[in-house]
């Protein structure tokens, strides 16, 4: 069925846990998706004769087509009530992302929205982003709180992301991020001392009673909200409970928080745009995951970080669409269109950071992220004979994805691709 599938990179080697994508598969055909997960990727004539006694509820003839895997967004703040497109309105007049901040817009104004908000307005407006997320290939999603900052508003925000991954088909990570900003009235000890003794014991209970299921925990590790040392004790009580560290460092100043979330075993770390050249070495090193967000750096005009550095030295680079009142984007294939143009990626090393390398910084890189049986059947069907196509057409993914496949079933079928290919 599977016409084409993309190419090997050299980045995916670098993958640990013997996780590879579907790179390695000279097949043709791929077929027979039960229990949610790919039974089979081979010879379209292997294939046929091994399940030939079988019969699918469903079978799509992907001649002329590309069957990639499911996109994985690994960085995303999709839980909020309020926009700020009068705030982007000032950054276009030369205002900067901190002075803002500063002045109590940013983070802040989104929290006063979304504290004030009830947890369905939250829920309705989620539901909405992660259906639009999907039909622009997402699988995969990391979901983070964090426009709460106090203990009610952050609860509320991470029963609003277990609802939708108990009840929507699409793969949730999600993230505690409490440190997402010190709130008004608190000094950055005070907020620290508040997560570590109130924020996260609670969470631990409900952890533990199973009425929520949070996987990583983030701080934003900058100067003028956590510090270096805020960082450390945050990370580290997080990880005590059992949550994978995964956080915003070295964006707008170096903090040495690469070097940090080495140090700490941390999973992934995002932005990275000030990152030391001792950081970079310490997470090839690490093992630990650069989460490169382009829809930020692109934004906020900040300067690009340094991919290709980062994948000569064997760092793990993943991508995220940064969905946020701040960077209003839901589409990876932007983000890997921005990737490839501003951060000087390949094509294929940004599929790779947008699918393999993406599931890795969630520690899904065992189920998700490439086309292999055993894996889930998360996959994406487009419309053209050349995957680069979903790169190349800045824009154009709403015509060329013809399918979303969410765990071997249909959730998304594009009525835009007729018979012609959208090429
Ligand atoms: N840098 C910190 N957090 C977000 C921005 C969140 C916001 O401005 O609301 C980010 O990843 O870009
Ligand atoms: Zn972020």
């Amino acid at each position: 069925l599977a016409r084409h599938l993309p190419c090997a990179s050299s980045v995916l080697l670098t993958v640990p846990g013997g996780a590879r994508g579907a790179l390695t598969v000279t097949t043709s055909l791929l077929k027979g998706l039960t229990d949610g997960c790919i039974k089979a990727v081979g010879r379209a004539d292997v294939i046929r004769n091994q399940f030939s006694g079988a019969t699918f509820e469903k079978v799509i003839d992907c001649s002329g087509k590309c069957v990639l895997p499911g996109l994985v967004d690994a960085h995303t703040h999709p839980v909020w009530a309020g926009d700020r497109v009068h705030e982007f309105a000032m950054k276009l007049a030369g205002a900067s992302y901190m002075e803002i901040h500063q002045a109590g817009g940013g983070i802040h104004f989104t929290v006063e929205h979304t504290r004030k908000a009830t947890e369905e307005e939250l829920f309705n407006t989620f539901k909405h982003r992660l259906e639009r997320m999907r039909r622009a290939g997402s699988t995969l999603v990391e979901c983070k709180s964090g426009y709460g900052l106090n203990l009610e508003t952050e609860l509320k925000m991470l029963r609003v992301i277990e609802r939708a991954k108990q009840s929507m088909d699409i793969g949730i990570s999600s993230t505690y991020c409490g440190a997402h900003s010190v709130p008004k009235g608190k000094t950055a000890t005070e907020a620290t001392d508040d997560i570590i003794n109130n924020h996260l014991p609670k969470l631990k209970e409900l952890q533990l009673s199973g009425e929520i299921h949070v996987n990583n925990i983030d701080v934003f590790c900058e100067k003028g909200v956590f510090d270096l040392e805020s960082t450390r004790r945050i990370l580290q009580a997080g990880k005590d409970i059992g949550l994978q560290i995964n956080f915003h460092g070295d964006e707008l100043h170096p903090m040495k928080s690469a070097e940090l979330g080495a140090e700490l075993g941390a999973r992934a770390i995002s932005h990275l745009e000030e990152v030391s050249d001792e950081g970079i070495t310490a997470m090839a090193r690490a093992k630990c995951a650069a989460v490169l967000l382009p829809t930020t750096a692109y934004m906020l005009r900040l300067k690009q970080p340094q991919a290709r550095k980062m994948l000569e030295e064997g760092v793990i680079v993943a991508l995220g669409s940064d969905f946020n009142p701040n960077a209003y984007c839901f589409s990876m294939p932007m983000v890997m269109h921005l990737a490839c143009v501003n951060m000087k990626m390949s094509m294929n090393e940004a599929l790779v950071a947008a699918t393999i390398n993406a599931a890795y910084a969630l520690g899904k890189s065992d189920t998700h992220g490439s086309i292999e049986a055993g894996k889930q059947g998360d996959l994406i069907i487009i419309n053209s004979p050349r995957w680069e196509h979903l790169i190349y057409q800045f824009g154009g993914h709403e015509a060329l994805i013809n399918y979303v496949i969410v765990k071997g079933k249909v959730i998304y079928q594009n009525e835009m691709c007729g018979t012609m290919s959208s090429y």
